[in-house]
């Protein structure tokens, strides 16, 4: 899997060098390139944005160096197999389905946009050519889509195979598909006891039928308190 940063801040991305992703990298599972969006400005002062059409406040950036940025980088041929993935605040909510969605791409690009957003026929550009997605991290306005786009990164990476050590912990997690997309169980280890709190019993039981009939029931109850909307049969 390649992945593509169009971005102002390349910085940003130099944490991807670190621990899980990092060893992705190093085994050459993972093609990690980010790319500074200036390179493709031709001015003095690099601009890469503009006051909006239309009025309003904030700078709107500007679809050229984008334009540019693509023709080097994808060129100008349609291929539908390339995910291009703009984080933006308008976007549907990024979901475990969409990681898992994408986990399977060979290519992903991600252009991440600040000040007012993108000059939308950069989205309506790259939709004629690949397959794009406007994706948001959640309700809440960033300064920019780099921090999601490494959110979202980590959320897909983990999931392709031969990342994580261990792929088994990935069926237990909330939202996976073997935990019916309930939230995750409460997890406990030693000590037994800890500054009075104590690891419920049944945990410490050695039944295992017992074990995974409290889990169920502490994911359901969990998820009825805090997210009735991932509840499908109530
Ligand atoms: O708030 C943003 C600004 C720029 C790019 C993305 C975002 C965003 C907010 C939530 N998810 O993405």
């Amino acid at each position: 899997m390649r992945l593509d940063y169009l971005t102002i801040f390349p910085e940003f991305f130099d944490v991807l060098g670190i621990s899980l992703l990092g060893k992705a990298v190093d085994n050459g599972i993972v093609d990690i390139h980010a790319h500074d969006l200036r390179t493709w400005t031709h001015d003095r002062h690099r601009t890469v944005d503009d006051t909006p059409c239309g009025g309003g406040a904030g700078m709107v950036m500007k679809p050229d160096p984008w334009g540019e940025a693509f023709d080097d980088l994808l060129g100008a041929d349609p291929d539908p197999s390339v995910h291009v993935v703009i984080p933006t605040p308008s976007g549907t909510p990024f979901r475990q389905d969409d990681a898992a969605q994408l986990s399977h791409a060979d290519r992903i690009v991600f252009c991440c946009g600040r000040y007012e957003g993108i000059d939308h026929r950069v989205i309506d550009y790259a939709s004629e050519h690949w397959s794009v997605h406007e994706l948001s991290l959640g309700d809440y306005v960033l300064n920019g889509g780099e921090v999601a786009a490494l959110a979202m990164t980590e959320a897909i990476v983990r999931l392709v195979p031969g990342v994580l050590g261990n792929p088994e912990s990935l069926s237990e997690e909330s939202y996976s598909q073997d935990q019916e997309g309930l939230l995750e169980y409460p997890v406990y280890t030693r000590p037994a006891s800890w500054r009075g709190w104590d690891v419920p019993e049944v945990l410490m039981s050695g039944h295992h039928g017992h074990i995974a009939q409290w889990r169920r029931e502490q994911s359901r109850e969990l998820t009825r308190r805090r997210r009735p909307d991932l509840l499908t049969d109530e």
